[in-house]
């Protein structure tokens, strides 16, 4: 129904992620935004916090006890992972369809989880029956579930950078180097001795080598996507810059000959999927800034024979909010583009 309003909430609005979903779903054409929700800040108007939404978004946040789920049609969780799960627990009853942006439902396990994320799960019956948020590649598991986990900002990235490869079986196992730079709000809106100004200004460093819980995330849905163990390397790296990751993907192919024969594989692979654009040419971050674009370069290296994909996307969007957007579509059988046709914001 084109004119139906969905009825929405937004936990845990103060963050970056959530401040950006109140953006896309206040221009959505079929969503209405019901409660937005912040425990520090309760009370005050949202654009006293954001002030970008002044007269635009001045309803007050509330507190997420306060909340009637039974009005709602989606909940939107824009919360750290280990607090998303408690809320996922508390209303896994209720009708509504539950789009959680932490990383607390998208591993394969309980077990998974805690070995990478260094703590135990608290509500292991959620992972049975929740779905992998990457529209692209599994709309069929996400239009079924009622609780997506929607992907991390670097997986979807490398997913997207090396998806057509696995899917064709053609990717040579443990030859996969992901090296992903990413911008600051990809750390969230908590001020820290990594994100001072000093510690990232005309500064480039790696962190997390060889341990970033993305690294297990990634593996995973190549091996999902190739039925086979995949294993890689993955190095992520911060940005001097507010928005958006670069990553450049390098794999070892078992049968490519020629740039035409990539590129065709790239360009069937992704011919149906509007927000994915595959390029002859390198992408940048302010191709996509501030949109739901990813943007693909493959490109085969005939002399080491290698494929090089570089893409990017914007961390905050089609790494976090317009993905759980896209996601909300689908789970509700919105059309899928609705509400995402924001044009990249260069310069
Ligand atoms: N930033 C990014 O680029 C991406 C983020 N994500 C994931 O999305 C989720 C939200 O990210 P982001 O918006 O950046 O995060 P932020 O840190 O910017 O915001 C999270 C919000 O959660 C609320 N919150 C509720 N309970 C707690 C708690 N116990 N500890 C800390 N905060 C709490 C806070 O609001 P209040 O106290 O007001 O209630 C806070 O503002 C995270 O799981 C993140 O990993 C995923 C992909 C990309
Ligand atoms: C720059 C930066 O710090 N990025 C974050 C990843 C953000 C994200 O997508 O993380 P989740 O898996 O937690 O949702 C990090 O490396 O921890």
């Amino acid at each position: 129904m084109q004119n139906q309003k969905y009825k929405a909430a937004i936990i845990g609005a103060s963050g970056f992620t959530g401040s950006e979903l109140a953006r896309i779903l206040s221009q959505h054409p079929q969503v209405e935004i019901k409660y937005i929700t912040s425990e520090s800040h309760q009370g005050r108007p949202f654009s006293d916090l954001h002030p970008q939404f002044l007269n635009i978004i001045d309803q007050a946040l509330v507190s997420a006890e306060d909340i009637d789920v039974s009005s709602l049609d989606v909940i939107f969780l824009a919360l750290p992972h280990g607090v998303s799960m408690d809320f996922v627990k508390k209303w896994k009853d209720s009708n509504c369809k539950i789009i959680d942006l932490s990383g607390d439902f998208r591993l394969a396990s309980p077990e998974v989880y805690e070995a990478w994320y260094g703590k135990p799960h608290t509500y292991v019956e959620g992972f049975e029956g929740a779905a992998y948020g990457q529209p692209e590649l599994f709309a069929e598991d996400i239009k079924r579930s009622s609780l997506i986990a929607n992907p991390g900002c670097y997986p979807t990235a490398s997913i997207l950078s090396l998806a057509p490869l696995f899917f064709d079986n053609m990717v040579q196992n443990h030859s996969v180097v992901i090296d992903a730079k990413s911008g600051l709000t990809g750390a969230g809106v908590k001020a820290s001795d990594t994100t001072h100004f000093s510690n990232v200004n005309e500064n480039f460093k790696a962190y997390g080598v060889g341990v970033h819980r993305h690294t297990i995330e990634i593996e995973e849905q190549f091996s999902h996507l190739s039925d086979g163990e995949v294993q890689i390397q993955f190095t992520p790296h911060l940005l001097p810059i507010d928005r958006g990751i670069l990553v450049t993907s390098y794999a070892k192919t078992k049968k490519l000959t020629t740039q035409e024969e990539l590129l065709s594989l790239y360009q069937n692979f992704y011919a149906d999927k509007p927000f994915v654009r595959v390029k002859t040419s390198v992408p940048s971050i302010k191709d996509v800034r501030g949109s739901h674009f990813c943007d693909i370069y493959p490109f085969w290296d005939k002399r080491t024979q290698r494929v090089v994909a570089i893409a990017a996307i914007d961390n905050l969007l089609k790494g976090a909010a317009s993905q759980a957007v896209h996601n909300m579509n689908l789970v509700l059988g919105i059309e899928e583009t609705a509400g995402l046709n924001q044009i990249p914001l260069r310069p």
